[in-house]
């Protein structure tokens, strides 16, 4: 189904409707990456440290734009198509609450609202609204949104949609540059660019997650892996390549909702919830030094076993922070039937859970936990850790099946 609202300023209409749209001028794709968090998921919300690490799994955006007065946004990983005639609202690096209230009375999204199509769109009216508002005419354009990541799964698909939005809309806006990538490459924005792009992208995970740390958008931003902590990133250079099994348990859930959760309990029993999340901080810390030990070449054997320690002491704190779940524990019992160790990654709830693989780990076990794992229903797969952060690209530099796709969905808008 393609549904497509035309907004008016004070209400709204679902309807079917065709695109009448004519290209007239350059066409933009970015793209981001999705994360996973070894260590630190909800505690980075409360201040403690997290470590994250880049995924080879992207978001793309294709931005173009038009003259005919209108914006339209096609979103098909959640079959969602808007169209509207687009709505002004402040150019504030902060979102207050009277903002967000006069943006959801706008799109007919009521407060407390956690549906995926909402939320989407909500973050796209607030992110392009904003960045738009300095603006003497509010632009036209056809935006085109496609992730290879899967949709409220833990692996910071809002984030990657927050930053390649944040990125597109500054770039059509020339509030930042508009760096020109070679024939068949990839360019990426200077620093202060993406800093700033980072801030935007911030906002619009506020409308998606209500309470963000800051840590999904980073790496969405900069790529590769990073320490986050109080709002502070810090590159992490001694890391060895790690070896990381993911699985997707396909058990819907909301990030707002776990978030508010473990915000509930923390202010129900302080002196109970804190010092776990405290212990979490101090498992963030002490996997940073076990993964420099590894680089260092120390005692390679007794780090890994540092490692998977450290997960399953962690995996039991979430648990009791109230965002574990019977599938994700379904999941680390499969695991370590094959002597392997896992832990939830997000926000837990269902979702997606990281088993950590050592360097020597066999193909045969390997293969035996994902069979496992796939005879559960669930999706698995070793992963690349380490994309390069939110760029920009020329179409004869996307992989063939990404181009192709992108040119389908245009076609069919
Ligand atoms: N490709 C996408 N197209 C449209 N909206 C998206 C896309 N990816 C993510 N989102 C938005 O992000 C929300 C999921 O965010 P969240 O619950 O934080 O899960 P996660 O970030 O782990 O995937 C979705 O409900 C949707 O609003
Ligand atoms: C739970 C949390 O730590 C990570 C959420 O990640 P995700 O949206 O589940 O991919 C929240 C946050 O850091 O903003
Ligand atoms: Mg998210």
């Amino acid at each position: 189904m393609t549904l497509a609202f035309d907004v008016a300023p004070d209400r709204i209409v679902d309807k079917l409707t065709n695109s009448d749209f004519t290209m007239t001028d350059k066409t933009l794709i970015v793209s981001a990456p999705g994360k996973v968090i070894l260590h630190g998921e909800h505690a980075v919300v409360h201040g403690k440290v997290a470590l994250a690490v880049s995924l080879n799994l992207r978001t793309y955006l294709q931005i173009g734009l038009c003259s005919n007065g209108r914006v339209q946004i096609n979103l098909p990983n959640i079959d969602t198509w808007i169209i509207t005639p687009g709505k002004r609202t402040t150019n504030q690096l902060t979102t207050s609450q009277e903002q967000v209230d006069k943006l959801r009375q706008f799109a007919g999204i009521p407060d407390g609202c956690v549906d995926t199509r909402s939320l989407a769109i909500l973050c796209f009216l607030y992110l392009y609204g904003a960045i738009s508002a300095s603006s003497r005419q509010l632009p036209s354009m056809e935006i085109l949104v496609w992730s290879e990541l899967p949709t409220g799964a833990g692996l910071g698909s809002s984030a990657a949609y927050s930053v390649c939005l944040a990125a597109a809309l500054l770039t059509a806006n020339e509030s930042i540059a508009c760096p020109v990538p070679e024939e068949n490459g990839t360019v990426r924005w200077a620093e202060d660019e993406l800093e700033l792009i980072n801030k935007w992208a911030f906002q619009g995970e506020k409308l998606i997650h209500g309470n963000p740390s800051g840590v999904d958008n980073a790496v969405g931003t900069w790529g590769g892996a990073l320490k986050y902590h109080a709002g502070k990133i810090m590159p992490l250079n001694r890391i060895p390549t790690l070896r990381i099994l993911l699985t997707n348990t396909k058990v819907p859930r909301s990030t707002k909702t776990l978030v508010a959760g473990v915000k509930d309990k923390l202010n129900k029993f302080p002196s109970i919830i804190g010092p776990i999340l405290n212990s979490i901080d101090a498992i963030s810390c002490e996997c940073e030094r076990t993964l420099a030990a590894i680089v260092a070449g120390d005692s390679t054997e007794e780090s890994y076993a540092v490692l998977e320690e450290l997960i399953d002491i962690n995996q039991h704190h979430l648990n009791v922070i109230g965002v574990g779940h019977s599938s994700l524990d379904r999941l680390c019992q499969a695991t370590a039937l094959h002597s392997l160790h896992s832990k939830l990654t997000g926000a837990g709830g269902g979702g997606c859970g990281i088993t950590l693989l050592r360097p020597d780990t066999s193909p045969s076990v390997v293969e035996a936990s994902k069979r496992a794992l796939n005879d559960m229903g669930y999706d698995c797969w070793e992963t690349n850790i380490g994309g390069h952060g939110v760029s920009l690209h020329s179409p004869s530099s996307l992989q063939r099946d990404v181009s192709q796709l992108l040119t389908r969905l245009t076609d069919c808008q």
